[in-house]
């Protein structure tokens, strides 16, 4: 098997748990060790948006042929939008000499886990819900309804990760100094213990 770093990293957790914010750190302080894959979306361009750049937008038909070509290792869709992360995409990053990171949810990780792509999966886990529900109401981007949403799809998120051989290692992101500073080892695929996952029974 390959060293760890060479491995890409499925970095996966509820909403809100802080993944994102974990994340801009890494990329800050390592600017050119790590790099996303460049999804395939059907929606359309938001002002701004380079092709091949935030994402590679294409018709549905085209994803449609895409996907019986077999060329995504995960897909999904959001409010009638198609995305999906190629094989491809992958081996782009793969070939600037950065780690690959993607940062799905769930249903992303059982679709890849059936795929041969052989990632280091990493999952950011609460120190427990009350703390989630009070970041995610914290954040202030959201209604109470999509809150309520996030919510119910954490707590299957949480309930994936309870499953036995979902993830290599958990992050429990409580104090943030110290998640990062474990976080930061596992990217750079030096061999860790990484924290034990919380009962989130809360
Ligand atoms: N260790 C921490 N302690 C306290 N607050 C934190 C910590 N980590 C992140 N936060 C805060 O929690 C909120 C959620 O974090 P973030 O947006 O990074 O989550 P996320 O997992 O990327 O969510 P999403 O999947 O919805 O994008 C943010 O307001 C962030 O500043």
């Amino acid at each position: 098997m390959s060293p760890l770093i060479n491995r890409p990293l499925v970095v996966f957790g509820p909403s809100g748990v802080g993944k994102g914010t974990l994340l801009k750190r890494l990329f800050a302080e390592f600017p050119d060790s790590f790099g996303f894959s460049v999804s395939h979306t059907t929606r359309a361009p938001r002002p701004g948006e380079a092709d091949g750049r935030e994402y590679h937008f294409v018709t549905p038909e085209k994803f449609k042929s895409l996907l019986s070509d077999d060329a995504f290792i995960e897909h999904a869709q959001f409010s009638g939008n198609f995305y999906g992360t190629s094989i491809q995409a992958v081996r782009a990053v793969r070939s600037t000499g950065r780690r690959c990171i993607l940062d799905i949810d769930a249903q992303g990780v059982r679709q890849i886990k059936k795929t041969d792509l052989d990632p280091i999966y990493l999952f950011i886990s609460p120190p427990n819900m009350t703390t989630l529900r009070s970041r995610l109401r914290g954040r202030g981007t959201d209604t109470e309804e999509a809150i309520q949403k996030r919510l119910s799809i954490a707590l299957s998120e949480l309930q994936y990760a309870q499953e036995p051989g979902t993830y290599h290692y958990v992050v429990v992101n409580e104090d943030l100094e110290k998640a990062y500073t474990l976080f930061k080892k596992i990217a750079l695929g030096e061999t860790v213990e990484g924290d034990v996952l919380p009962q989130l029974d809360d």
